[in-house]
């Protein structure tokens, strides 16, 4: 007798976030401001759910995860813990800085993330923690598994995985 295992995962277009960023790379150098149409996909592990047969309701699963990218959705997503790029919060505006080059955002068009860097691979873990707190939170589910990609563009994605310790 083998071993089953299930998982479901969702993405769809309207898991598309679409965002300006920029990047450090190369430990020191900085990328130029640009944008990318994001997008999520999202994949739960677990056993089935007796009453239902399934893992996971996708309609919930999407839900979920939608609420967390519109959050991010036609907005500049910038990173408080890079190393060399600094980012000050105002009440009217953000106010980022590498070396001699400066950028001023309006407050409401900025989402600040408690990360190190906008790559895809945080923005992955970031939406798969956000993502954790809301099952837990709303469905108190936690799955055996949770993995999110997030796509920069066609062939070009990074996928965080998270299990329980
Ligand atoms: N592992 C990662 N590598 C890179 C990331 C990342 O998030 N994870 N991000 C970038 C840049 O932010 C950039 O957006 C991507 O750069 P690039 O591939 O050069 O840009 P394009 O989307 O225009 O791709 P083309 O294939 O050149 O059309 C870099 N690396």
């Amino acid at each position: 007798m083998g071993t089953e295992r299930f998982k479901v995962r969702v993405t769809k277009d309207h898991l598309v976030f679409c965002c300006g960023h920029f990047i450090s790379y190369e430990g020191h150098r900085c990328e130029r401001l640009h944008g990318h149409n994001y997008r999520a996909a999202v994949e739960v592990e677990g056993p089935l759910n007796a009453t239902d047969f399934y893992v996971f309701d996708f309609v919930a699963l999407k839900a979920r995860t939608k609420t967390i990218t519109d959050e991010l959705d036609h907005h500049m997503l910038l990173a408080t813990r890079n190393p060399v790029i600094r980012v000050d919060e105002h009440p009217a505006n953000v106010r980022v800085a590498y070396k001699d080059r400066e950028w001023v955002f309006p407050r409401g068009d900025c989402v600040l993330l408690p990360i190190e860097n906008t790559t895809a691979e945080l923005l992955a873990r970031y939406i798969a923690g956000r993502l954790l707190d809301s099952l837990r939170k709303h469905h108190a589910f936690t799955p055996d598994a949770l993995r999110v990609e997030v796509e920069e563009n066609v062939g070009q994605s990074a996928t965080y995985e998270w299990r329980p310790a």
